[in-house]
Order: structure tokens, then C-alpha cells, then sequence
């Protein structure tokens, strides 16, 4: 030991805590948690002062423990000198009895340092965590139908040994697999033989809150059902190292330095972290523990723009935040603002600087410019002609234009939504200025093919509404971007002019380097982070290619295009931001329970999904660790009884708080409804506005709109009846536009699919009258299973 003496501070001591004791932690009496807290604080400053009273345990030749206070004492792992790993903390009469029940080491072959104490994962088993949420006014659903039931694949190992009698055999949940599998797969050995004991899916969730969290996510997915090989292949290999030939890299199990570098369930606490820990709880994990996965794409190095898509809930926006965070520990020292930290709307926006405050503080904040993408559009445009003073109008209010513009001409052979498209795809989507443009533009994937004549009126009339706009004194964000993506591009071949200048006259022998002139011409940016990518538009793209320089680094996108609610359909090669070969994507749901994804993905029904770069994406692998109640779903007579409904079920989730619970509808109206029927029931409710909620008191109540981004522990989505989910008009494409109402259809779905995965805990959906047809395969006999 390096200590020279009690109250003698000792040379860097690092205490570092390892993934799942804070689950321990924060469960202890408050005042217990702020004797932990002051303890880490003091134990890093000198570990050898005498009031920690710091003992190696009988029989372990790594295991100490240390006194918090009276009553609990800290075990801790000793790594190595003064570097130590806070693995529990327990009460001093159960720290010493029963030793052998601590078991600790590497993963042979995850590489993980993993630490069990069998008897608290035995309680564990017990007693399982129930789900967080009540459940809703009980309907009975159908038992899950068991997944060791269905047939399994070809693929699949079968045991080698078939332990036990036949009947035990097929009570445990883990028979069909041996002890070697399931190591292989790197469950943590110790916990083998109760693993392969469990009986019911209570017990392995009690089982998976206290083991090391592979442990937990390789279980829960061999029960849902999935196949060994994909196990394998989806949860463990994405954790281990392969040489050339396809061998996994060996683990030396003796190597702790290694271990604890490479172990991304061990973090080095500071007062910030284990903080956010013990206040937020499991809302504040997401700062100190990354999964491997997430953490792997947030350090690494790309040589271009790269993405990273995934489900909902599976942490795009907390990989693009840390990603930041990563950058801009990395600038050299300064003021500036290089990095740009962008979404698509304001309260996205908003969220983002919060979130990122609470992780980084201000030191990373005063690094990050954080605006939305048509809020960093209209800068550039401002910035190049300043009070042009016009009103900025989204594609909604253009779409009301466009209709009084065909009223007032008496033309009907087109109608408003068709012009609007036309106008935002191709007119402003590829920036043509002008007729004879207009005539050669492309219109793939447009549907509705038209004429050369039929251009000629189009474009008329495309004439027409942008001179309505200008005398109006009005301008759509998409015409802002379109003209800040000009700007842009054009400020880039400015610098990329000036440079191959610079680079000619730096020239051998040549004095006569250039000054001054342009000097204050920059990208804008060093990098670009974007979440919620999916919705932006190709204006947006270019503008943002054009921001940065084409260097290691520059752009790293988040985003799902099965949660794409606004019609931005883009090839982003085509835009200049080559993601090929950087693109990755995230399966682990943390926010949403297994049961709902599961009614969420159903209501996508096979629906194709694009990559953002010409290729095909799906949610292959999209898992959850977390479990509770089945979606309920719920018909009434009328409208006036679905109120009803809503506000029974509002009044029955009593026990959480109110801002935890929220409503979702498909109009306007229907949210006024919502928030005045909860009202007379004596409920605070508060609309969603586009600045977030108001006030922010009482259960949000919105349109599905208002929810991107956003999660709750209970939600309802009501009025998701046939006729409004989707809207009947969108039905009239189907004989003038199948492209149309195909892509109508999908963006309907999305919108659905969005809003029931922002729930955590519990979903209830409801309708009045007929069904939504996209409720249908979640009403299939054992759908929710
Ligand atoms: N490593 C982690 N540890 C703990 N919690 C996490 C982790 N990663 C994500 N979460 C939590 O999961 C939830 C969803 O994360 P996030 O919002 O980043 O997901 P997303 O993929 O961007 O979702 P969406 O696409 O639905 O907007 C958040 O509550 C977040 O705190």
C-alpha cells in the first residue's frame, strides 16, 4: 500500500463503481445514501485514514471493507495499489457471514470485472421487483404464451446433457442449455447453477436486477424465445474482441489493468457522477453507465460522417449527447463554439441543452451551440440579409396558402396537397429556379406522373404562390433552408478557393503568402452532431454538409426512420454526406417494457423502412431487459365515453406523479377535450405546446406530434379509432396516388409507433366506435404475448 498514515493523503487514489451497486445503493435509507456519498468523497482523498478502518476480507485476497458510518460498511475491490472498485455497501452484521457467498473476477468471456453475492441475487430470485406501474383496470389478456413452447429453429444447439427428470426439466425455463452454452455466452459462472434452476419468469426477473447486466441481457433474450446463434451473435460477440481468423480474442481472467480498462461496467466516481446516481436514480444511470455498445460508437474515430440508428428507447439521443461531450473534451483550449449540437424542432432543442448541462456542466455547454435545424437556417439567412423582416410559415400554413391561393385563382385541376408537395420535393428540393429547370427536374418517387403541359401550369401556379408569399410578407422554413443551404455552399467553395490560394502562393520560394483578405472565412463548425435525423429534409442536409469540413469526425448522426413523422424522404449520399461503412445501429431498448415494444412494433406490421442512404432498415434484434403489464385496449360507444375511459384510467394510475402520466390524440380538439374532461374530474392536465409542455404541471395531454422525443411512465393514446388513425382523407389517394397514400399510410403508422413508445411502464390505447385498422394485429388472439 502506498498510504504513509492515517490522515496523510495519499498519492492519486482512484475509486471507481462498478455497474449495478448503485442499484443496491440507492435502495438504503436517504440518510445511508448520503453517508455513501460523503464516504467516496473522503475514501479518494486518503483510503488509509484511520476512521475507514480498512480490513481485507477472511479468505479473499481482493475483497475489503471499509466503514461508511456506524452501522454499514463499503466492500471494495482492490484492483490494483491505490486504484479500488465500490462494489456494495452492506450492513456491518451481514458483511462478515457466510464469505463465501462474494464471488468476483473476469468474465472469460466478456472481459467484464463482474461481482455476485449469491445470497443477494438468491433474495433477488425470491422476492422478484415487481413492475413499476399498476396495472389498468384489469381486462383479462391471455397468459404469454411460453416462448420455450414454439419451435426453435434448426440452428439452435440442443443441450448435451439433459439434467434432471423430464418433468423437472420442463418447469426450469433454462433446460434445453448447458452450463458450457450458456458460459460461452458469458453469463456469469457463479450464477450457472441457480440459472439453470429457475422456474418462473418472476424469478429470472428477480434474477437479472442484481447479476451483472450481460448476465441479465442474455437471459431475458434466450427466454423471449430467440435463438441461441442470435444470442450469440446480436448480445455476446458485439462484446468480444476476434482475431483475423474469426477466433475470439483470449481473456486473461488474472489481468485486472486490462479489465478495467476495457470494462465499460466500471466507472471512475467523482462527486458529479455518483450524485446524478444516487439523486436521479435510474434517470440519472444514463450519465455514468454506457452500455459497451453505446460507448464503443461514442469513442470511436470515424474518417467521415457516420449514423447511428436504432429503436425507440435504445439511448440515439444519450450516445449523440455523450458523443459531444467526447468532442469537446477533445478541442484544444478556446471560446469558440465548434461544435454544433442540432435536432428538429424547438423543445427537442430545448431538451438537448438540458440534457447536456446535466451532463457535461458548463464548461461543455459553453463549447455547443444547440439550436434546431430551421432555427440555425433562418441565422444564415439573417446573417446574409438582415431585416428582411418576413414571418416564417411550417409546411401546415403553406398547405393553407396553397388552398386559398386555388380558391381565389378558380383552379382545380390540381389540388392544394399535391401543388405543396410538388413545390417542397422538387421545386425547393432541388432548388430550381426556373421554368426550362423545371421542365427537366426529376420526379421519382412522386407518383402522380405528369405532363410537359402539366408542368407548364404548374409551374404557373408555383409562380403565383411564391409571389402570394412575398407580398404577404411571408416565407416557409423550407424556402429559409433551401436558401441557407445556398449560402452555405456557397461560403464553402469561398474557403476551398482560398485555401488552394494559400496552398499556390505557400509554394516553394514564394513570399508572397496571401493576408488579410477572407481571413474570416471558416466552416462554421469542427463537428456536427444531429439527433432525430430522420425528419430532416434535404436542404437541412445540405446547409450541414456544408457547415463543416470534410474531415475525420464531422458529422455523426442519430435517428430511426420508423419513428420519420415529417414527409423528409433523403439519400443522404446523394447529398454529399457519405455515411457508408460508419453506420451502426442500437438494439437495447432501456426505456420501453418488453411487452410494449413488442404491441409498438406490431403496429409497424412489416411496413419497409428506409436506411436514410437509398438502403432498407428494420428493427431486427430491438430488444428490451425490462418487463411489465401488456398493453391494454379499450373500445367505447362515443367520444363522450372514451373520455370517460381516459380519465378513469388517468384517476387510476393515482399513485404516480401526475407530470409522469400523459394523453395523446390525434387533433387539437380532442386534446381540449382530454384536458377539460380531466379537469371536471378535478385532474390538473396540461396541453403540449410547440415550446413544450405549458407550465408543465398536471398530466400532459397532446397531439402525437408533441411526443416525439419525449417518455412517460404511463401513457394513453386515445381516439385511435378508424377514421382519425389514420385521418379518412388520407384513403382518397388510394385511386389518384398509390405512392401517395403508401407513404400517408407509413407516415400515419410512424406517428402511432412513435407515441406508444414513449411509454415506460404502462400503455393504454383506446377508440371509440371502429377500431383504428392499425390496432388489428395487436388484437389478434395472443398478439401481446
Ligand atoms: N446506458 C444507459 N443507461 C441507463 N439508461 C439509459 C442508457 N441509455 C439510454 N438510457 C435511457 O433510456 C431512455 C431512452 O434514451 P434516449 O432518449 O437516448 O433514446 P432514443 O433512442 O433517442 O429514443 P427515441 O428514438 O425514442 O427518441 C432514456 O430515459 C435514457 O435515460
Amino acid at each position: 500500500m502506498t498510504g504513509t498514515g492515517p490522515g496523510t493523503p495519499t498519492k492519486s487514489v482512484t475509486l471507481r463503481l462498478l455497474d449495478k451497486a448503485d442499484k443496491e445503493i440507492v435502495k438504503l435509507d436517504r440518510a445511508i445514501v448520503g453517508a455513501v456519498y460523503k464516504f467516496q468523497h473522503e475514501f479518494r482523498k486518503n483510503p488509509e485514514a484511520g476512521g475507514f478502518d480498512l480490513k481485507q476480507l477472511k479468505g479473499h485476497d481482493r475483497l475489503w471493507s471499509a466503514r461508511v458510518n456506524r452501522e454499514y460498511r463499503a466492500l471494495l475491490l482492490r484492483l490494483a495499489g491505490d486504484d479500488w472498485l465500490l462494489v456494495s455497501v452492506k450492513h456491518r452484521g451481514h458483511v462478515h457471514r457466510n464469505l463465501d457467498r462474494l464471488t468476483y473476477g473476469i468474465n472469460q468471456v466478456t472481459g467484464a470485472i463482474e461481482y455476485v453475492d449469491l445470497q443477494v441475487v438468491e433474495e433477488g430470485v425470491l422476492r422478484p421487483t415487481a413492475p413499476t406501474a399498476q396495472a389498468p383496470p384489469a381486462e383479462p389478456s391471455p397468459a404469454p404464451p411460453s416462448p420455450s413452447a414454439e419451435p426453435r429453429p434448426e440452428t439452435e444447439p440442443r443441450p448435451e446433457t439433459a439434467p434432471q427428470s423430464a418433468a423437472d426439466d420442463e418447469a426450469r425455463l433454462f433446460s434445453e442449455f448447458t452450463a458450457e452454452q450458456l458460459a460461452d455466452l458469458g453469463v456469469a459462472e457463479p450464477l450457472i447453477p441457480i440459472v439453470l434452476k429457475l422456474t418462473t419468469d418472476d424469478e429470472l426477473l428477480g434474477l437479472a436486477e442484481y447479476a451483472p447486466r450481460h448476465t441479465g441481457e442474455v437471459l431475458l433474450r434466450l427466454r423471449d424465445g430467440v435463438p441461441y446463434d442470435q444470442v450469440m451473435q446480436q448480445v455476446t460477440d458485439p462484446l468480444t474482441g476476434r482475431r483475423d481468423d474469426g477466433a475470439r480474442e483470449p481473456v486473461d481472467t488474472d489481468d485486472w489493468q486490462t479489465a478495467v480498462e476495457r470494462s465499460q461496467t466500471v466507472v471512475i466516481t467523482d462527486d458529479a457522477s455518483l450524485q446524478s446516481i444516487i439523486e436521479e436514480g435510474d434517470f440519472g444511470r444514463w450519465k455514468v453507465f454506457l452500455h459497451p455498445t453505446q460507448e464503443k460508437l461514442v469513442h470511436r474515430a470515424y474518417s467521415g460522417p457516420a449514423r447511428v440508428s436504432g429503436g425507440p428507447g435504445t439511448g440515439k439521443t444519450i450516445v449523440a449527447l455523450h458523443r459531444v461531450k467526447h468532442l469537446v473534451d477533445r478541442l484544444p483550449p478556446g471560446h469558440t463554439k465548434p461544435v454544433l449540437l442540432t435536432t428538429f424542432n424547438r423543445n427537442l432543442a430545448a431538451d438537448l441543452r438540458t440534457r447536456l448541462m446535466s451532463l457535461g456542466g458548463p464548461e461543455t455547454l459553453a463549447r455547443v451551440d444547440i439550436t434546431h435545424v430551421d432555427q440555425l437556417a433562418t441565422r444564415v439567412v439573417s446573417e446574409s440579409a438582415p431585416g428582411s423582416g418576413k414571418r416564417r410559415i411550417d409546411d401546415a400554413q403553406a398547405l393553407l396558402e396553397w388552398r386559398q391561393l386555388l380558391l381565389e385563382t378558380g383552379e382545380n385541376r390540381w389540388d392544394a396537397e399535391f401543388l405543396s408537395d410538388e413545390w417542397n420535393q422538387v421545386i425547393l428540393g432541388q432548388a430550381v429556379a426556373s421554368r426550362s429547370e423545371y421542365f427537366r427536374a426529376r420526379r421519382a418517387g412522386r407518383g402522380r406522373s405528369v405532363t410537359r403541359p402539366d408542368r407548364a401550369e404548374i409551374w404557373q401556379l408555383a409562380e403565383r404562390f411564391t409571389q402570394r408569399l412575398e407580398v404577404s410578407g411571408l416565407e416557409t422554413y423550407r424556402q429559409v433552408a433551401e436558401r441557407a443551404a445556398q449560402l452555405e455552399i456557397a461560403r464553402r467553395h469561398k474557403i476551398e478557393e482560398r485555401r488552394k490560394r494559400q496552398e499556390e502562393n505557400a509554394g516553394p520560394g514564394n513570399i508572397h503568402a496571401e493576408s488579410g483578405t477572407g481571413a474570416w472565412l471558416r466552416h462554421r463548425y469542427r463537428h456536427i452532431v444531429v439527433d432525430e435525423a430522420q425528419d430532416l429534409s434535404p436542404a437541412h442536409w445540405k446547409m450541414l454538409r456544408a457547415m463543416a469540413p470534410q474531415e475525420p469526425d464531422d458529422l455523426f448522426l442519430v435517428g430511426d426512420t420508423h419513428q420519420r413523422i415529417y414527409d423528409n424522404q433523403v439519400t443522404l449520399g446523394s447529398l454529399g454526406v457519405h455515411i457508408r461503412g460508419r453506420s451502426a445501429r442500437l438494439t437495447l431498448s432501456y426505456r420501453t417494457t418488453h411487452e410494449i415494444l413488442k404491441s409498438a412494433t406490431h403496429l409497424l406490421d412489416g411496413t419497409d423502412y428506409d436506411d436514410l442512404d437509398g438502403g432498407t432498415d428494420n428493427l431486427g434484434g430491438y430488444r428490451s431487459v425490462l418487463h411489465g403489464m401488456r398493453p391494454w385496449l379499450r373500445g367505447a360507444e362515443s367520444w363522450d365515453g372514451e373520455l370517460d375511459l381516459v380519465a378513469e384510467q388517468v384517476r387510476a394510475w393515482h399513485h404516480v406523479a401526475r407530470e409522469s402520466v400523459a394523453v395523446c390524440v390525434p387533433t387539437n380538439d380532442m386534446a381540449d377535450d382530454v384536458v377539460s374532461r380531466l379537469a371536471r374530474r378535478g385532474i390538473v392536465a396540461t396541453k403540449i405546446t410547440s415550446d413544450g409542455p405549458k407550465g408543465g404541471e398536471g398530466v400532459h395531454v397532446g397531439t402525437m406530434y408533441r411526443f416525439k422525443g419525449l417518455e412517460y411512465r404511463c401513457m394513453i393514446i386515445a381516439g385511435v379509432s378508424e377514421g382519425k388513425v389514420p385521418r379518412s382523407s388520407v384513403d382518397a389517394w388510394e385511386s389518384t396516388d398509390k405512392t401517395r397514400h403508401q407513404r400517408e399510410l407509413r407516415r400515419a403508422r410512424s406517428l402511432l409507433f412513435v407515441a406508444a413508445t414513449r411509454a415506460r411502464d404502462a400503455l393504454v390505447i383506446t377508440w371509440s366506435g371502429g377500431p383504428s385498422r392499425f390496432l388489428r394485429p395487436l388484437r389478434a388472439p395472443g398478439a401481446n404475448g
